[in-house]
């Protein structure tokens, strides 16, 4: 099997998994989480929770997303049909890329996987019909703790691929981030 690979990007802790896999006359195997491989991201990683979400139409945006403290989560995050422009913002109070997000497209054929830290918000366009996306994540949904951005937000900037569709009623009511924003503190 060809080792996981972690690359960093501009953003601390938000990484790319190169993940591990093996092919042959049948197709692929792919190893998505091994706790001794991904320890370097975070000691202990721990998924008490993993979810499924399915989006039909090319363009569909979902999120951005983030639950408070103490409910503040990591996520890892693998495209298991179709492919997307997969957003991480950081919300990391005092973070030098405060603010700052970068993007990476996950696709189901690619070894590509992302690991996005708590305190950060995480976001998607479909860029297909058909996407189905898996999320691990490190803590329990808590609805009394979500937080959400408008993926449309000026104070981000996001450079979506595809014109904003089929957004939900509360991504698409999600108010603007404040200039007294300060971030959150994971
Ligand atoms: C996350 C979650 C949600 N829910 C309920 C809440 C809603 O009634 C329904 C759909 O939730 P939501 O509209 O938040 O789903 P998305 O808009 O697809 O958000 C997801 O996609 C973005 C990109 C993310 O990063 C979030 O982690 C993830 O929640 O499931 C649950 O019952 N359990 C859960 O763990």
């Amino acid at each position: 099997m060809n080792p996981v690979r972690l690359h960093a990007t501009p953003l601390a802790g938000l990484t790319l998994i190169e993940a591990g896999s093996v092919s042959d006359a049948r197709g692929r195997f792919t190893r998505v989480f091994c706790e001794d491989e991904l320890h370097a991201l975070q000691p202990g990683l721990h998924f008490p929770q993993i979810n499924l979400s399915a989006t039909r139409t090319r363009g569909s945006v979902r999120g951005l997303h983030f639950q408070h403290p103490p409910a503040s989560e990591a996520k890892l995050i693998r495209c298991l049909r179709g492919r997307v422009f997969d957003v991480a913002v950081d919300l990391r109070a005092g973070s030098p890329t405060f603010l700052r997000w970068h993007a990476v497209e996950l696709d189901a054929e690619g070894p590509l996987q992302v690991f996005i830290p708590a305190g950060f918000a995480h976001g998607f366009q479909a860029l297909s019909d058909e996407v189905e996306l898996l999320y691990l994540h490190t803590a329990r949904w808590s609805r009394a703790h979500e937080g959400g951005l408008h993926p449309a937000d000026p104070r981000l900037g996001i450079a979506w691929p595809l014109p904003l569709s089929n957004l939900s009623a509360r991504d698409a009511g999600a108010a603007p981030l404040g200039a007294d924003f300060a971030g959150i503190t994971p």
